[in-house]
């Protein structure tokens, strides 16, 4: 049995007695590290903090690890119960689906346990969750990649007058370029070998492999999310959004130190945020009663 347990936006407290239950029920218990993260999964006592609470070793599953390593975890799923842990709710991001389709199509039994997300966590704020139009990612942007696919998006949202929900881009494990370049040399050798180099070649990669280097954590904040999102919009004709576009940032949702500003995109530009996780709205029309709630949370500056 494979369950899939939300744990909520806050820290290990935020766990529901039903979602406790079903890790204390599981002999594996794994825990995804890259589509969020707790606000004390910063510090190293993190994890130690949720395994004295649910009394059991937790094993990270990074990107690398999910990818590669699902058919494993299934596999134990398939004889035993095995927990996979998702901050916020399960279904708060679409690449845990993946995990579920897989299960299925092996038969194995899949329990999902329900938390808050980031999702629902926004209405905060006072904005309706019902006049929300589709969610939007945004990349961080690179010198030779600036994707701006959201932008579509966020014109048609406030073209009828809904409200955007931009998440932004987490970058956790990427392989730094030195370890990429190592990666592509070693792959080469494989396919250009001779059939007397083939095994050279391949002891190459598994050596390489061994010692992949990662780039620090990059987690963005509203005020790069800012920055690109005028970088869009900059040679537009009729823009969607403006500096002058009333908006409202959040930071660590759910966690005590928790921050909602609303401002335009201008004023929140100079506000700082603190800490990861941070997400931003892009207010479509409002009624009067959501503005009488984003007067709480008005920048005073
Ligand atoms: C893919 S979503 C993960 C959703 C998560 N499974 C959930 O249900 O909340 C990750 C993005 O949501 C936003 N986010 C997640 N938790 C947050 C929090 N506590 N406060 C502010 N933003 C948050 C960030 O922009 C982050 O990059």
């Amino acid at each position: 049995m494979l369950f899939i347990i939300g744990l909520g936006l806050g820290d290990e407290r935020d766990i529901t007695l039903r979602g406790l239950e079903a890790v204390k029920s599981c002999e594996k218990v794994y825990m995804e590290s890259y589509t969020s993260l707790l606000s004390f999964g910063l510090d190293s006592h993190g994890l130690s903090n949720l395994e004295k609470l649910y009394g059991k070793t937790i094993t990270l599953a990074d990107r690398e690890m999910v990818e590669e390593k699902a058919h494993h975890i299934l596999e134990e799923a398939r004889h035993s119960h095995v927990a996979f842990l998702v901050v916020g709710d399960p279904f708060g991001a679409t690449t845990h689906t993946d995990l579920v389709v897989r299960a299925k199509k092996m038969g194995i039994h899949v329990q999902s346990v329900h938390n808050a997300s980031v999702m629902n966590a926004i209405g905060i704020c006072g904005l309706q969750l019902y006049r929300y139009g589709e969610t939007v990612s945004i990349p961080f942007f690179t010198d030779s990649w600036r994707p701006d696919s959201f932008y579509e998006k966020i014109h048609s949202n406030r073209t009828m007058g809904l409200h955007t929900l931009c998440l932004l881009d987490i970058r956790v494990k990427e392989p730094t370029l030195e370890s990429l370049a190592r990666l592509g040399l070693v792959w080469f050798g494989l396919v250009y070998s001779t059939s007397s180099s083939w095994f050279y070649s391949l002891l190459m990669h598994f050596f390489f492999r061994g010692r992949k280097t990662y780039e620090p954590p990059r987690y963005m904040t509203i005020n790069t999310a800012i920055e690109q999102l005028l970088e869009v919009v900059q040679e537009r004709q009729q823009p969607a959004y403006t500096e002058d576009t009333q908006c409202v940032g959040f930071a660590r949702l759910g966690s005590d130190d928790q921050m909602i500003i609303a401002g335009t995109m201008k004023q929140l530009q100079m506000v700082d945020f603190g800490a990861p996780l941070h997400c931003l709205v892009i207010t479509g029309n409002t009624h009067p009663l959501e503005e009488e709630m984003l007067e709480f949370y008005r920048c005073r500056t």
